[in-house]
């Protein structure tokens, strides 16, 4: 087959992961007989820097011409919040997701088995290991809510950030989250703030109609501070886990390190109908880049989700996975997973040994 894909390279270590990313899909594409074409697509700092505005009129529009988008990250000092919206990184990922209608962010946080010694939870805790999915609401809540910004008589000025979900929002995600539970471990935890927020309330109200029409999904409810604890208490209760967009964000860092590093976990961003975005779950990292420390894993699993959830290609996913696991498991580390004593190896390393895991499979 042939697939095009969007590259977005974005800004800081962003262009570092996904050129290694690019080169494990021409590996997989030799072994598996697929061709790649690939269209480079302005966002981020890099495109304020080269058109004067963060989000340009045709990214979008390049993005539908493509089967899938693969996105490095984007942001930085240099585009900081002081800075006009438009010309900011942050309003251009916000605006690409909205318009491409992403709403359903995948965010497995699984600890690999190489990675057992790198978990910072208690030995028997991580002995249990973690596998889980996060399901993060993508287009909706207080990201894309009404903002406003005005002085009072006697406070100062005071800002708004209006958190808003709708009964459809609310069900499409559920369902998502239901469906992707059926073909996982059958449990689903819906993590919300109903002690609090109205928002809440309408989302736990529709997740358990939704429980109705799925008996065979063990559903349960977590408050969201709850929920934080228990991801480090005993994350292996957790099987999927389905929340709102500011909830999913927060949480997903946080699993993240518990299973080593950000630099290891991936995401897919999927609505309805225009192709699927891949990215890792860090940012551009300011402090490394362009210093080839940045582990690009995390990017090189973001191309494994777009085989198995934009092409249908669970074989070729699972290659990927497995190279990943094989050159962990010889013990190669880049700095962000090097533990003490352990020689760190950079970017592009990383990125070689894993093609040729691929390269060298049967
Ligand atoms: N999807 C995205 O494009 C995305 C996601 C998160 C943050 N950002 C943006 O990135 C910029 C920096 O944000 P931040 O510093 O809060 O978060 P960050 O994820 O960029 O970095 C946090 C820490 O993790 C480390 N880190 C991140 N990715 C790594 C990797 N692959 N390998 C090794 N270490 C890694 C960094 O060095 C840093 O110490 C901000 O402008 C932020 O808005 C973008
Ligand atoms: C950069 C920022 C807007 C983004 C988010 O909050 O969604 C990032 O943190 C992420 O997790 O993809
Ligand atoms: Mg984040």
């Amino acid at each position: 087959m042939n697939y095009k894909i969007a590259l977005i390279k974005g800004d800081g270590i962003g262009p570092e992961v996904v050129n290694e990313a690019v080169g494990v899909l021409e590996a997989v594409g030799e072994k598996f007989g697929h061709t790649f074409e690939y269209v480079d697509v302005l966002l981020g700092g890099c495109a304020t820097d080269a058109v004067g505005k963060s989000y340009p009129d045709d990214t979008a529009e390049k993005c539908r011409t493509c089967d899938a988008v693969l996105l490095g990250a984007v942001g930085g000092p240099k585009w900081g919040s002081d800075k006009p919206a438009e010309q900011r990184p942050e309003t251009a990922l916000l605006a690409i997701r909205r318009d491409l209608g992403l709403y359903a962010n995948l965010r497995p946080a699984v600890l690999r088995p190489a990675m057992a010694d790198a978990c910072p939870l208690k030995k028997e805790t991580a002995e249990k290991g973690i596998d889980l999915m996060m399901v993060r609401e993508l287009t909706g809540g207080v990201y894309f809510g009404k903002r406003d910004r005005y002085q009072t008589p006697d406070r100062g000025v005071e800002c708004t950030d209006l958190m808003a979900y709708s009964e459809q929002e609310i069900e499409r995600i559920g369902r998502r989250a239901f469906e992707m539970a059926r073909l996982r471990g059958k449990k689903l935890a819906s993590v919300d703030k109903a002690n609090v927020l109205e928002t809440s309330r309408l989302w736990r109200e529709v997740m358990h109609r939704l429980a109705g029409e799925y008996p065979d999904v063990a559903y349960s409810d977590v408050l969201v501070d709850n929920c934080a604890m228990q991801l480090v208490r005993d994350p292996s209760q957790f099987d999927v886990v389905v929340t709102e967009n500011m909830f999913g964000d927060i949480l997903s860092d946080e699993a993240s390190m518990i299973t080593g590093s950000i630099g290891l976990l991936p995401s897919a961003s999927i609505g309805d109908t225009a192709p699927g975005l891949y990215e890792p779950i860090h940012g551009s990292a300011p402090d490394i880049a362009g210093q080839d420390k940045a582990n690009p894993i995390a990017t090189i699993l973001s191309v494994a989700m777009m085989m198995r959830y934009s092409f249908q290609r669970p074989g070729e996913a699972a290659a990927i996975e497995r190279a990943v696991d094989a050159v962990l498991a010889e013990g190669w580390r880049t700095a962000d997973i090097a533990g003490p004593g352990v020689t760190p190896i950079g970017t592009r390393r990383m990125g070689e040994l894993i093609r040729g895991r691929i390269e060298a499979m049967a």
